[in-house]
């Protein structure tokens, strides 16, 4: 507790053992140095044996070496986030934020209505006020058999939610808004594949819900822990550091992994190291599924230190407004931003250039599951997504 009586939110812990790992590391890099030293006072003489392969090794071990040292900015300083719920329901009983979750899919074939419908009940299920939640579905193929899917969904919610362990008393029970939503795609008129989708979904939503906190979750990924919402929250509604928040982004972790993990697709050094050292320096990235966003920032609002926790929303309603946001979104000045395989990460490095910060949060409880890649196949065309929106 601070001197004023402030009880904080959230609150950020830095990894116990930083000395041990600098130590550690340090003492990589004394060897590091003493192989290159040894490659470059003992080169084989002209005409020697080896002489070329010895010079291989040497730009081999320089180039390593370079490459090790880069990797330790993303392992020097890491940090924890810990969330306090139970003040933030004492706090705020009637005034927690809306929230609107976004779930895209975009193809029937590839990601079966099953796989699709199971990811809207879990987040439905959340624990948190149901009239301050909503789910959109973009169905990006338009596809039939996914509404019908969904509307069997929302026949199946009205019986099953009651029983979750969260809902309080099934005669009480309201139920989050559902709507499904399909674009109109024309030949003439290029999609933008799912940061299309997402602006798309920003507009549908601000007409309907206009929640304060936007959350996306792919539809090959489910909620696990239906208190995520409120942990999200503590961030934003901090009194006194969640005004420059922009978004939480939590881990994605995956419920597929196979014995060997033989392409490494589970990302597990990113989400359980460098992004912890990402958020440490304030640089954490945006990278897709499973990250709650300010709409007004998503929307191309510019930091100010002069507003506190106000949550500024400007809704497009008339069908001039939403012409213009159309041309605002094609010129990337508002909503997720085009041109880019990785729309998700440009998206965040532009919020940050407007000045808001970023959090990372990765609860005890696993906060979604996710289908990862299994194939080689899969796991080269994922890469070469990545790569070519990455560098
Ligand atoms: O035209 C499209 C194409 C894709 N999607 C949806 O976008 C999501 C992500 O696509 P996916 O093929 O699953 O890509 P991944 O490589 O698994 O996605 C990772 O990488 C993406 C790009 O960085 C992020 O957006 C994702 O959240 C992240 O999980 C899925 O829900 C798709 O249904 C659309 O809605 N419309
Ligand atoms: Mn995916």
């Amino acid at each position: 507790m601070g001197n004023d009586g402030y009880l904080p939110l959230f609150e950020t812990k830095r990894t116990n053992g930083r000395t041990l790992y600098r130590i550690f590391a340090r003492s990589i890099f004394v060897g590091i140095c003493l192989i290159w030293s040894y490659r470059v006072s003992h080169v084989p003489r002209y005409g020697e044996d080896g002489r070329l392969v010895w010079i291989g090794l040497r730009a081999a071990e320089l180039w390593f070496g370079f490459y090790w040292f880069l990797t330790q900015a993303h392992r020097w300083n890491l940090v924890y986030r810990q969330t306090f719920k139970e003040r933030l329901s004492h706090r705020y009983v009637n005034e927690l934020l809306g929230v609107d979750i976004f779930v895209c899919t975009a193809d029937p074939v590839i990601e079966p209505p099953m796989m699709v419908i199971n990811t809207v009940l879990s987040v439905m299920a959340y624990d948190y006020p149901p009239e301050k939640l909503s789910v959109y579905l973009s169905d990006d193929a338009g596809s039939q058999l996914t509404f019908y899917a969904l509307l069997e969904a929302s026949q199946f919610a009205k019986y099953w939610i009651p029983f979750y362990p969260n809902a309080k008393d099934s005669k009480e029970c309201v139920f989050p808004t559902l709507v499904y939503v399909a674009r109109g795609k024309r030949p003439q008129y290029f999609h933008n594949f799912k940061a299309g989708a997402m602006n798309a979904l920003i507009r549908v939503s601000s007409a309907i819900s206009n929640g304060q906190i936007v959350l996306n979750v792919d539809c090959d990924m489910y909620s696990n822990n239906s208190l995520a919402v409120r942990d999200a929250l503590c961030f934003f509604m901090d009194e006194k550091k969640g005004h420059e928040i922009a978004y939480v982004q939590f881990p994605q972790n995956f419920d597929n992994i196979t014995k060997n993990e033989l392409y490494s697709s589970s990302l597990r050094v990113i989400s359980q190291v460098e992004f912890h050292c990402l958020d440490g320096y304030g640089g954490l990235l945006y990278v897709g599924t499973g990250c709650f966003h300010r709409r007004d920032t998503l929307c191309g609002r510019k930091f100010s230190r002069e507003i506190h926790n106000e949550f500024k929303i400007d809704i497009p309603k008339d069908r001039e407004r939403e012409e213009t946001t159309a041309v605002l979104e094609e010129k990337s000045k508002m909503g997720l931003k085009y041109g880019c395989p990785v729309e998700d990460v440009i998206t965040g490095l532009s919020i940050q250039c407007r000045g808001w910060k970023s959090m990372y949060y990765n609860p005890e409880k696993t906060a979604f599951l996710g289908v990862e890649p299994t194939t080689l196949a899969q796991i080269l065309v994922q890469h070469k997504r990545w790569s070519e929106g990455d560098f």
